[in-house]
């Protein structure tokens, strides 16, 4: 018997509903409890890192919302994740920011770990930039650098297809901010790949990961990808270095390039329209 081929779908709008994780019931989102404010209304959200958390005190005009506050919103309990929804502006743009996001290993499911991400959707959100710290496999990266997302790894699997999940125009709109910034020599791009954590990866487990080609490992953001995609959203992510998996000793450095990091969002959002306007890059 010939062995059926996979569908490749390449219109996220169009896809078939997914299976139940993906498939979170929104009806618990209660929109007569929590009201974003009206004056800003977000076409980006950006998912804070571990330790990233500074960018949203750059938002002007901002109105934080600590997620405690906010309905049936999961709580944020790794250390670097403040756990604040904060609407402002960035370069002029309207967003909102994730100021922490949630883990597998924290216990969330997965519908849970992406459920901020259907909700930013409800807000008009267009575009998802999520970023994250990261350790670094391939061999020519340095603490510090900053590493462009251009695919990903998810061993477990989720519909739908993931072939072009990052965005080719956002990542080329990253290259040239970076290289305005001077930014460009620690600019690097790669595979990341998706561990349940908690606990960093073992010599042998990260000789594994480098044979399947992944430039940096972490624990987060695939998730928040694949339902992003579902719904049609762009996406951009950037990894931070903060440690690297090539020896038994483990150097963490979590400040690296925080600062840079920051600039080179601030910097995309200044040029990332929306797509209403028709004014896409
Ligand atoms: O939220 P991210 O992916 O930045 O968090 C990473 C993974 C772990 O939670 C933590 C490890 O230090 O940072
Ligand atoms: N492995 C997994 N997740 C991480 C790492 C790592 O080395 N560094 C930061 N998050």
């Amino acid at each position: 018997m010939e062995a059926s081929q996979p569908v490749i779908h390449h219109h996220p709008s169009k896809l078939p509903c997914p299976g139940p994780e993906l498939n979170a019931p929104l009806q618990e989102w209660d929109k007569t409890a929590f009201s974003p404010p009206p004056q800003i209304l977000p076409f980006v959200a950006i998912i804070c890192g571990s330790g990233l958390g500074g960018l949203a005190d750059l938002l002007e005009n901002s109105v934080a919302f600590p997620y405690k506050d906010i309905p049936r919103f999961p709580q944020s309990t790794v250390p670097g994740h403040a756990g604040n929804l904060v609407f402002g502006e960035l370069q002029g743009k309207a967003c909102v920011c994730m100021q922490g996001r949630f883990h597998y290993y924290e216990g969330y499911s997965i519908a849970m770990v992406t459920y901020p991400v259907r909700v930013s959707t409800l807000l008009g959100v267009e575009t998802l930039i999520v970023t994250n710290a990261a350790g670094g496999l391939n061999p020519k990266f340095n603490v510090g650098d900053i590493m462009l997302i251009r695919d990903h790894i998810n061993m477990p699997g989720l519909f739908p297809c993931m072939s072009d999940a990052y965005d080719a125009d956002l990542g080329r709109l990253a290259r040239e901010v970076a290289e305005e910034q001077g930014c460009s020599s620690f600019l690097q791009q790669g595979v990341y790949c998706n561990v349940g954590g908690p606990a960093f990866e073992t010599v042998a487990e990260s000789k594994i990961l480098l044979s399947l080609l992944a430039d940096a490992v972490g624990m987060s953001t695939v998730p928040e990808v694949i339902v992003a995609r579902h719904h049609g959203l762009r996406v951009f992510g950037l990894s931070l270095i903060t440690n690297l998996l090539d020896s038994e000793e483990l150097e963490r450095n979590d400040e690296g390039r925080k600062g840079e990091y920051c600039s080179c969002v601030e910097g995309m959002m200044g040029r990332i329209h929306c797509k209403q306007n028709d004014l896409l890059v």
